[in-house]
């Protein structure tokens, strides 16, 4: 399967400002890549605009060595001659045909024998547990049926290229589970290249191989999930991923907590000035008695129990720490309780920093 290539690409829907902007992104042979990003930030747009069912207002998108938009060259190549699958949250389903001739229609369309469609539609619908609605109408049917008809219709024709823009978005939580192994499975059974659009960080990490985080129409940073969970280039990025999301503590104002957080980061950082704030996630705190470890060798932020929230199977303990709330999760509940002063310790390298323009700042973990 080629690979995609957006180079420099913009889209302008007529507004004041661009849906997307100066996107230089490339989805590798065998990629799951998840667009990820919250409403608005131009993932639909994008995935639309590899599909063709959007042209680019500037730059250009290559399949493989083949340009398939390119305005200032005045290349346009149609969506049907892209030979991608696709599946949107409106799944366009024939009303007219039912689920089996939906499931049928690409098979008919690339002409392929009788006997081999019969066998494609049977194992799709069955695969997809809709065999048993197979003569009914798409109006007779839920959004999450539907969706599972739309999912078939493009796993049928075998794509090497699939686009899905929240495919799973009418499913209930038990077959959105099974959804997402299905797709896992198909990804490596078919050794295909998947784009997938999610607003869910929780579905990015499950299911991607590389994950793409858009803000207002703008590339964040694009990496494996742990990656940029582990190691995100900004504040926004950060606070994107993870529930509970990430803690942060802001060095701008005089508070107490500063002074904790000045004693760690002190040889750490070449210029304690410019630092805007610290984050540390919540699973990476450690819950000690007040005043028994070290502030040089780990951040150390001294705060009291509020609440102790039992959230299956762990803990998640909110603090005040000065005048800010720090949520840290734990295994074990032990001896804590409301009211109680702690330390909130977390260590070097889970301590992640941003300076003033909130992009990360490197730390000296020594
Ligand atoms: N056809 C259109 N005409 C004008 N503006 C549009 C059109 N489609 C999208 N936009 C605007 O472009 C921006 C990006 O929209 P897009 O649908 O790509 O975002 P998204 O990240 O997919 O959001 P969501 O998760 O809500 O679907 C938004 O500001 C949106 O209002």
């Amino acid at each position: 399967m080629p690979t995609i290539t957006l180079d420099n690409v913009e889209k302008n829907y007529g507004g004041e400002t661009n849906a997307v902007e100066g996107l230089d992104l490339t989805i590798n042979d065998g990629d799951f890549m998840c667009l990820l990003g919250p409403s608005g930030c131009g993932k639909t747009t994008t995935v639309r605009m590899i599909a063709g069912l959007e042209n680019i207002t500037d730059g250009s998108i290559r399949i493989g060595d083949r340009v398939v938009d390119e305005p200032s060259a005045q290349t346009f190549v149609a969506p049907e001659k892209r030979d991608i699958g696709l599946v949107f949250q409106n799944y366009a389903l024939w009303p007219h045909l039912s689920v089996a001739d939906n499931v049928d229609y690409g098979l008919k369309l690339r002409k392929l024998p009788k006997t081999e469609r019969t066998e494609r539609v049977a194992r799709m619908t069955e695969k997809l547990g809709i065999a048993p609605y197979r003569d009914r109408y798409p109006s007779q049917l839920s959004g999450g049926q539907q969706q599972r008809v739309a999912l078939a219709r493009m796993l049928a024709v075998n794509p090497q290229l699939m686009l899905l823009d929240e495919p799973l978005s009418n499913l209930d939580s038990r077959l959105r589970l099974e959804m997402r192994a299905e797709l896992k499975r198909i990804h490596a059974e078919f050794n295909a290249t998947v784009v997938f659009v999610t607003h869910d960080q929780w579905e990015a990490m499950t299911l991607a191989t590389r994950v793409a985080v858009m803000n207002q129409g703008v590339l964040q940073q694009v990496g494996s999930p742990m990656d940029i969970y582990d190691r995100p280039v900004n504040r926004f990025v950060a606070n994107f991923l993870g529930v509970p999301p990430m803690n942060f503590v802001e060095m701008t104002e005089a508070s107490p907590q500063r002074e904790s957080v000045v004693a760690f980061l002190g040889r750490r950082v070449p210029a304690l000035d410019e630092i805007g704030s610290i984050g540390v996630r919540p699973e990476s705190l450690i819950i000690e008695p007040s005043g028994t470890t070290s502030a040089s060798e780990h951040l150390v932020l001294p705060g009291r129990i509020e609440s102790v929230m039992p959230t299956g199977g762990s803990w998640t303990v909110e603090t005040a720490v000065g005048t800010q709330r720090v949520y840290a999760t734990t295994l074990q509940r032990g001896a804590l309780h409301t009211g109680d002063d702690v330390d909130l310790v977390a260590q070097a390298a889970s301590v992640h920093v941003f300076d003033r323009n909130e992009q990360r700042v490197k730390v000296d973990q020594s």
